[in-house]
């Protein structure tokens, strides 16, 4: 039988050393799933919410104890017994147990635990892998990842006021030979930094921290490396940036505190991404271009440079399907970035995808910078079929797993398996021009 015999949750730790829950879900006949829940640093303030303990006495009041307890206890009340393969029957039972508009009460750590892990114990009863379970017969699309190779902001102690300068391999034939080109360019990118003197430590999700001059030397850095490991910026290996602006974002103004202190209004730093992109054509995403708070400049931020380059909504839609539709009203972006854990379900987060696609919508898969081993994204990534995915660098084992699992996909589905690149390339190679 396939319904929900048991869950049981542990106090795990993440990539950052703190904790968060592993939930584990047993079905009726016998088999069972794990799913390991992530964690923002520079979270958006609508996002659901994560649960902690507040006891200061264990890990810094971070603790889980409280979520796990919700899960061994009242969600195991109420969902037991429900089918496992009706995943949006369970996932409305969990919003309405919860009862609150952002899962505050239970937590949305202990929600999206059990939902993900039913979602896997799903599959596994199924035999089918998750991105098939997931998505349909017909998934077959492995995306375009964005790898993360420099960190800044809130992720790193350095002198970077932007969170993540990221490369994406859109000129390669397949997912293997874009992870080479990935690797390959990080490591020149290794190389050039020790050369100039700066470190090659890692910042959260596994790209290089060092104390730079400015926000922009990263981007000469990078297509530095980008050639230095033979392949052509702009053809090759496209530039992302996710500035992370909500975290800049004070008193109505956005301020470069970790590097030169200066400020800037909302049409000055429109002004600034556009002679950015002017100046570096090779930049073909920009995430948080503009701050959760600052509507006014997300809407200009779009009519600006909608038509030029992927907007992608994070802090601002948080995943969440009524603002994200309230955010294609206003005008605001062309894409969303998608976490699980800011909204809590797989239901909600499928819905996401597909208003997404209905509306134009690009949708980038996304980790978070507190991860764990599980690999559920990759596998949602396939599913969702939009072609682009984020999940931090090639140097630490919590972001590997996640492309090393892609690999795995892509040799199960053989001569059935598509790489996005092309398709990344020809949308946005159209406007570039
Ligand atoms: C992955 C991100 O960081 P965090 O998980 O800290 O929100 C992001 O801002 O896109
Ligand atoms: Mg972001």
């Amino acid at each position: 039988m396939s319904e929900i015999a048991r869950l049981d949750a542990l106090e795990i730790l993440d990539s950052r050393g703190n904790p968060t829950l592993a939930v584990t879900a047993t079905l009726g006949n016998g088999v069972k799933a794990t799913a390991k829940v992530p964690s923002g640093a520079s979270t958006g303030k609508r996002e659901a919410v994560e649960l902690r303990d507040d006891d200061l006495a264990r890990y810094n009041g971070k603790g889980v104890l409280k979520a796990r307890a919700h899960v061994e206890t009242e969600i195991q009340n109420r969902v037991r017994g429900f089918d496992a393969n009706d995943q949006a029957a369970l996932d409305k039972a969990l919003c309405d147990l919860d009862g609150t508009p952002n899962k505050a009460r239970l937590g949305a750590n202990a929600i999206l635990g059990v939902s993900l892990a039913v979602a896997r114990a799903s599959a596994a009863d199924r035999s089918l892998p998750l991105y098939a379970s997931l998505g349909n017969e017909s998934a077959n699309l492995i995306p375009a990842p964005w790898f993360n190779v420099l960190n800044g902001g809130r992720h790193a102690n350095n002198s970077v006021d932007f969170q993540e300068f990221m490369i994406s391999p859109v000129g390669a034939p397949n997912y293997s030979e874009g992870l080479r080109v990935a690797a390959e360019t990080f490591h020149a990118l290794k190389a050039i930094l020790q050369k100039r003197g700066y470190s090659t430590a890692v910042g959260d999700e596994g790209g290089f921290a060092p104390q730079l001059k400015s926000n922009e030397e990263p981007v000469e850095l990078i297509l530095e490396a980008i050639l230095k490991a033979g392949h052509q910026p702009g053809i090759d290996v496209v530039l992302v940036l996710d500035p992370a602006t909500s975290e800049l974002f004070e008193d109505g103004e956005y301020v470069f505190a970790k590097s030169d202190k200066s400020r800037k209004s909302p049409e000055q730093m429109i002004e600034y991404w556009t002679r950015l992109l002017d100046q570096y054509r090779e930049i073909w995403a920009l995430e948080d271009g503009a701050a959760e708070d600052d509507r006014s400049g997300w809407q200009q931020l779009t009519k600006a440079l909608g038509n030029r380059i992927q907007l992608i909504g994070d802090d601002n839609f948080v995943t969440n399907p009524k603002i994200f539709r309230q955010g294609i009203k206003d005008g605001i972006a062309n894409g969303i970035l998608i976490k699980l854990n800011q909204i809590g379900t797989v239901t909600e987060t499928l819905e996401c995808i597909q208003i997404a696609r209905e509306n134009g919508y690009g949708a980038v898969i996304s980790h978070r910078s507190g991860e764990t081993d599980d690999t559920s994204i990759a596998d949602l990534a396939v599913a969702a079929g939009m072609g682009q995915i984020k999940t931090g660098s090639v140097s630490r084992g919590e972001r590997i797993a996640k492309y090393n699992r892609f690999l795995e996909i892509e040799r199960e589905l053989g001569a059935r398996a598509r790489y996005a690149g092309a398709s990344v390339y020809e949308r946005w190679q159209a406007v570039k021009a």
